[in-house]
């Protein structure tokens, strides 16, 4: 299980710091930080996938960064099946797989050996790391390019890729960063296959996301952010509810531009 409570984080801003006109206007600047997040809570089941949904620059990125121990948080809580990230941070990193945006492969290495590098950093025997590299080969349809370089891969090779890696230890967690952008629709496939059979073991999954058929699809629960903000936290079906239609897009802009002193609604 994965409980977020009150997540904030600022970037202070240098004399070097080049942000768009847009982001100036955003009421998270201040000249000397910008505020990315400033209250995100949600929490996830187990077994349960979580779609993190929200405008681009409203703070996806920067939460998911957070839970994975990769950014420290300005405030908040985190824990990861009871583990305090921020206080055991090592801890928690053995417990989850983290797919960032950027798949930053090692570009000489093959398929194979960018997993199995991973699989020996998180102290796996060889020959369960083998067998474990040819389950993930199997359910991600890469058999064909395991021993080609990753600068040598399409995007969609080094996607799975970087999928693969992320999750080679069996994490309890997943979280992963925009797993489908740019992909074609075979592969997307593929990766929600393969978001479905990690919730058939009961790994809860949270996953951001633009694309709303994704959500409908796999989803459990839904976490709607906004300027930094948690504006909706609950299940599938309550989201729906948020309008009349129950149409997806129609309640995800029902809770995204809300007055700023609007808080998180939903159910737990
Ligand atoms: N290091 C940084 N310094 C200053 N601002 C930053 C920094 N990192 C992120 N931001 C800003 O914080 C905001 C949130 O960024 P983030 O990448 O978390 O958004 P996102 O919801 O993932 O967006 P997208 O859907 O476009 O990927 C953006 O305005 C971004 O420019």
């Amino acid at each position: 299980m994965i409980e977020i409570n009150n997540l904030a984080k600022a970037f202070a801003l240098g004399k070097g710091s080049k942000l768009s006109e847009s982001e100036k206007q955003d009421v998270r600047y201040s000249k000397t930080a910008f505020h990315s997040v400033r209250d995100v809570s949600f929490h996830c089941d187990q077994g349960e996938v979580l779609g993190l949904l929200g405008p681009n620059g409203a703070g996806k990125t920067t939460t998911l960064r957070m839970l994975s121990t990769a950014l420290k948080p300005d405030g908040g809580t985190v824990l990861i099946n009871g583990v305090d990230v921020l206080k055991q941070p090592l801890k928690a990193r053995q417990q989850i797989g983290f797919l960032s945006a950027d798949t930053g492969l090692y570009g000489k290495l093959t398929a194979f050996e960018n997993i199995a590098y991973f699989g020996r950093l998180h102290g796996m025997k060889e020959s369960a790391l083998r067998q474990r590299i040819d389950e993930l080969f199997t359910l991600l349809n890469m058999h064909d390019f395991a021993n080609r370089r990753a600068d040598n891969m399409s995007t969609g090779m080094k996607q799975k890729t970087a999928i693969a890696r992320a999750v080679v230890h069996s994490p309890k967690v997943v979280i992963l960063d925009e797993p489908t952008t740019g992909l074609d629709i075979m592969t997307v496939q593929t990766v929600l296959d393969f978001i479905q059979s990690l919730k058939a073991l009961k790994t809860p999954v949270i996953f951001s996301t633009h694309h709303l058929d994704e959500v409908a699809a796999l989803c459990d629960r839904v976490v709607v952010i906004d300027k930094g903000i948690s504006t909706f936290s609950g299940s599938i079906e309550a989201f729906r509810q948020c309008t009349p239609s129950g149409d997806l897009r129609e309640a995800f802009l029902s809770v995204i531009n809300q007055p700023e002193t609007a808080t998180a609604q939903g159910v737990a």
